[in-house]
């Protein structure tokens, strides 16, 4: 692939600083848990959440202080077609529940003690700045890519590049943790498109309802999908190209959050449809960013199991959610940090005077 990095060195140099994880290389984490006053292997995940988390971070010292949720959002051309139970500037409206704390992402993520950070990756109409919002657009929304490319292959590097940008920003008041959340109007279509061509897997299985479609319209979607692919060819082995031709800002943006935060060795958490698609690109673009994956649940939108299961990860939970905002990334991290925290706080046999049947 390595025609597709001349012209650029900033995703080029992230990309090659992405470390392979081991996991628990030298057995300290298993040697940990196994001193716990608890039956070996008994809390199961929540094990694994703790093996997975340290591993990443290469040291079993720190504990969870900084998590932070990024909530990407954009607009589609594609809207046009008639693929959303929902008018564009419902992308617009819900940004600015967001601003104002009140969506469910404000919720789950004050539940979690997570930050959320709310960004303009690329919708319609113009937003107030706020503080609470930062504001990376260059463009209004994509093009339909029913009828062409959706955007231009400078503007999806430039996608990408914004979402690693936004990584090196957040990293200098700490970022131990992320979730994966997006918002956009249409945005199931797009990346419906991008696992199809990159997961080569049939239209029809990799597109749902998204925000409430009816069977008729479903099957109107899949033709616009269809039909999208057809014109623009993306290339299923350049994934720039397939997020150019049939991608959005705000899933660019994504497969930048996930580069640049495996460049940095920070857990990455995913949420449901659009988050994983955005996952898909940054792992074909290198495999080891997927290393630094957690899988919080898998959607009711068809095609998210599918997703999940290309990216060989087990679901931390099935709750039938199909929101986005980063909601199922929420209750992801709450699970992780239990995880350690079961790790770093309970009292070992010698401690708590337990018996311990494995000296
Ligand atoms: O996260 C998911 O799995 C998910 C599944 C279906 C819909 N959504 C959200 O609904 C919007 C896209 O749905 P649609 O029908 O407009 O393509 C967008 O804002 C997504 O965050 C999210
Ligand atoms: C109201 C609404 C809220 C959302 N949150 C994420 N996607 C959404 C789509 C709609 C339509």
């Amino acid at each position: 692939m390595q025609h597709i990095y001349p012209q650029m060195p900033y995703l080029k140099q992230t990309i090659e600083n992405i470390e392979t994880v081991l996991i628990d290389p030298q057995g300290h984490i298993k040697a940990r848990f196994d001193t716990l006053a608890i039956p070996r292997g008994s809390l199961g995940r929540l094990e694994e959440l703790a093996t997975i988390y340290y591993s990443i971070k290469g040291s079993l010292s720190c504990g969870i202080r900084h998590k932070k949720i990024f909530t990407l959002a954009g607009d589609h051309g594609v809207i046009a077609e008639g693929v959303s139970a929902f008018p564009q500037q419902v992308t617009r409206e819900m940004v600015q529940n967001f601003i104002r704390e009140g969506a469910a992402i404000n919720v789950l993520a004050r539940q979690t003690g997570a930050k959320v950070i709310v960004v303009d990756c690329g919708v319609a109409s113009n937003i107030p700045p706020s503080p609470g919002l930062k504001i990376k657009k260059w463009k209004h929304g994509t093009n339909n890519m029913a009828l062409g490319p959706a955007m231009s292959r400078e503007d999806a590097v430039k996608s990408i590049e914004m979402g690693i940008e936004l990584i090196e920003e957040e990293l200098q008041d700490g970022l131990d943790i992320i979730g994966l959340g997006d918002m956009g109007i249409a945005n199931t279509t797009p990346s419906s498109a991008i696992f199809s061509v990159l997961g080569n897997v049939d239209v029809s299985v990799a597109t749902g309802r998204g925000t409430g479609l009816n069977d008729q319209a479903v099957q109107k979607k899949i033709a616009v999908i269809e039909k999208a692919i057809a014109i623009n060819r993306p290339d299923p082995n350049d994934p720039i190209d397939v997020l150019a031709k049939v991608g959005g800002y705000e899933i660019g943006g994504i497969v930048g959050l996930c580069l640049g935060a495996a460049r940095h060795r920070i857990p990455i958490v995913l949420d449901g449809f659009i988050s994983t698609a955005g996952a898909i690109i940054a792992s074909a673009l290198e495999p080891k960013a997927g290393n630094y994956f957690i899988a919080s649940h898998v959607s009711g939108e068809q095609g998210h199991k599918h997703m999940l299961k290309f990216l060989g990860k087990e679901p931390l939970l099935n709750l039938n959610m199909r929101l986005g905002e980063g909601t199922g990334a929420a209750l992801g991290i709450n699970l992780i940090e239990a995880g350690v925290k079961l790790l770093n706080e309970m009292a070992t046999f010698q401690d708590a005077s337990v018996s311990d049947p494995y000296s």
